[in-house]
């Protein structure tokens, strides 16, 4: 279809879901050895078109992840380079495909510890992997720890050992991958920190499992990107008018208006058909300043502007001012089924109250706390990638989880990891934009979990356009050429 986004979405396989798909493929006609094979050639040969040949020392765990190890062992052997290999274990206790790839390496196996990294010029980290399941330490941390201090570059196969691939927790002592080697798709640990720092580059090789074996798992992760959202994307076409796109109104407060502009002007930006912006009278000059493309009400038109079905989505809590005032706004704008994205002052004036909001959703509705927001309506402790989900599902509304590696969760479970945001987006005011993006394709008919999502994405390409010295006031500009390459 032309315009409309061509690259499959990319899903994310939790270590269950990928032994599932591991056991499809078998099912299918491939052997577990065929696989193993191809994972470890694969990972050979990223490691050959990134290094020189050089002194290299395997470090083979003791189960398939050593297996791989064994396995590209043999292939850069091959390819002439000088290969060790250290073993956790003795190679008589392996079992089933990693015996038989180790039973296969014909060169010496020594025992695994620090002094088996000294001379290498490179060092393979096929210790633990899918099946890490307890904190790394002992001999394991401590070469892996060896060859980090003496500034060898690590490899690692599938995730750095001690990552957890379902959420990226470390668990024990982990050493920093310079590349790590995953197959056929990632985990949600390569995107999420602190395992997406421990990772490096990754590389994300096919082993000959079918792309098929997905629909038999379903999956309900993916990674951020248009091909999660492209086709809820809403496009203008010649005989289209502004009607057709939503009418977002973003209620502002009375001092800082500078949170509320900068969300109008993006929410204007994300295409929304008509945009206006809600104020108390005694701020609606410096509300002036805004970009002339955007309408301007007086907050005592909000009960107008709320009966009229057209403007169907509402942005509240930038520069809100954390009030009663603001919990009746939100309560009345979801007693009036208008879709909503609360932000910022929108969320915190629920805190210790947070199931008078969760009972008020029951339309399209993103909520997109930073971590101190998040910890005023929901349980702080765990892992993020679950805390969100659970929010979602507590809610009922999209949660957006802001941070370096953004998390957008639907009620459904369902969640896109984001991984385009530079750091420099670490400034004020950029929290304001995503929300005006989200209300913006919210207004234009997205669902809310494509809305949020497209949003999440498009911040993280506008911002790293824009590149570092980024302020809030730049993204909203930045839009326009950002969509045009969609
Ligand atoms: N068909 C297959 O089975 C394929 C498997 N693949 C590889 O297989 C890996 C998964 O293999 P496994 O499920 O055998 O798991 P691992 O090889 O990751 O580790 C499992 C072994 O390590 C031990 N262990 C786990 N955490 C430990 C810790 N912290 N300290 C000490 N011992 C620990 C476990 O008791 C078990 O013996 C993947 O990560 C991938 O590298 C690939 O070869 C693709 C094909
Ligand atoms: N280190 C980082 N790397 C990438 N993105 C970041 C980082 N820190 C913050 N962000 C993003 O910047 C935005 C900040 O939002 P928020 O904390 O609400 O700021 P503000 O209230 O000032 O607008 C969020 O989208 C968040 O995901
Ligand atoms: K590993």
């Amino acid at each position: 279809m032309p315009g409309q986004a061509k690259v499959a979405a990319e899903a994310l396989l939790t270590v269950a879901e990928m032994a599932r798909a591991d056991s499809a493929a078998i099912a299918a006609g491939t052997p577990g050895i065929a696989l193993m094979e191809a994972a470890g050639r694969a990972a050979a040969v990223a490691i050959a078109r990134r290094w020189r040949p050089c002194p290299v020392t395997v470090l083979c765990g003791p189960g398939n992840n050593g297996g791989d190890g064994y396995v590209i062992a043999r292939w850069l052997e091959r390819a002439g380079w000088p290969v060790s290999v250290a073993s956790l274990i003795d190679r008589s206790h392996l079992a089933g495909d990693a015996a038989h790839h180790a039973a296969a390496w014909t060169g010496e196996i020594g025992r695994m510890g620090p002094a088996s990294v000294a001379g290498a010029g490179l060092v393979v980290d096929a210790i633990f992997g899918a099946g890490l399941s307890r904190p790394v330490a002992g001999i394991a941390a401590a070469t892996l720890e060896a060859a980090a201090a003496a500034g060898i570059p690590i490899v690692a196969v599938d995730v750095p050992s001690g990552v957890d691939g379902d959420n990226g927790r470390l668990r024990g002592q982990v050493s920093a991958a310079a590349l790590t080697v995953t197959f056929f798709r990632r985990k949600p640990g390569h995107l999420l920190e602190p395992g997406r720092s421990m990772c490096g580059q990754v590389v994300v090789a096919d082993i000959g499992i079918p792309a098929a074996v997905l629909d038999g798992i379903g999956p309900s992760a993916w990674a951020n990107g248009p091909g999660l959202w492209g086709s809820a994307r809403r496009r203008r076409g010649p005989g289209d008018h502004k009607y057709r796109f939503g009418h977002a109104v973003v209620v502002g407060g009375g001092r800082l208006t500078g949170a509320a502009r900068l969300a109008g002007h993006a929410a204007a930006r994300a295409g929304a058909g008509l945009v206006t912006v809600a104020a108390p009278d005694a701020a609606l000059a410096s509300y002036a300043a805004q970009p002339a493309a955007l309408l301007l009400a007086a907050e005592a038109e909000i009960p107008a502007l709320l009966a009229d079905p057209r403007r169907n989505a509402w942005l509240l809590g930038p520069g809100g001012g954390a009030g009663a005032a603001l919990r009746d706004q939100v309560l009345a704008v979801l007693a009036a089924g208008r879709g909503v994205v609360l932000d910022a002052d929108a969320l915190t004036v629920f805190a210790g109250r947070p199931a008078d909001l969760f009972r008020a959703i029951s339309g399209p509705a993103i909520l997109t706390p930073h971590e101190g927001e998040f910890a005023r309506l929901f349980p702080a402790q765990g892992e993020r990638l679950t805390r969100a989900r659970g929010a979602a599902a507590t809610s009922g509304a999209v949660v957006v989880l802001k941070g370096t590696d953004t998390i957008v969760a639907a009620p459904d479970g369902r969640v896109a990891i984001n991984e385009n945001a530079p750091p420099w987006l670490a400034t004020a005011g950029t929290g304001d934009v995503l929300a005006g993006l989200s209300v913006g394709l919210l207004a234009q008919g997205m669902p809310a979990f494509e809305a949020a999502a497209m949003a999440v994405w498009l911040h993280g390409a506008a911002a790293t356009a824009c590149g570092e010295g980024l302020i809030a006031d730049d993204l909203p500009a930045a839009i326009p050429a950002i969509l045009a390459a969609l």
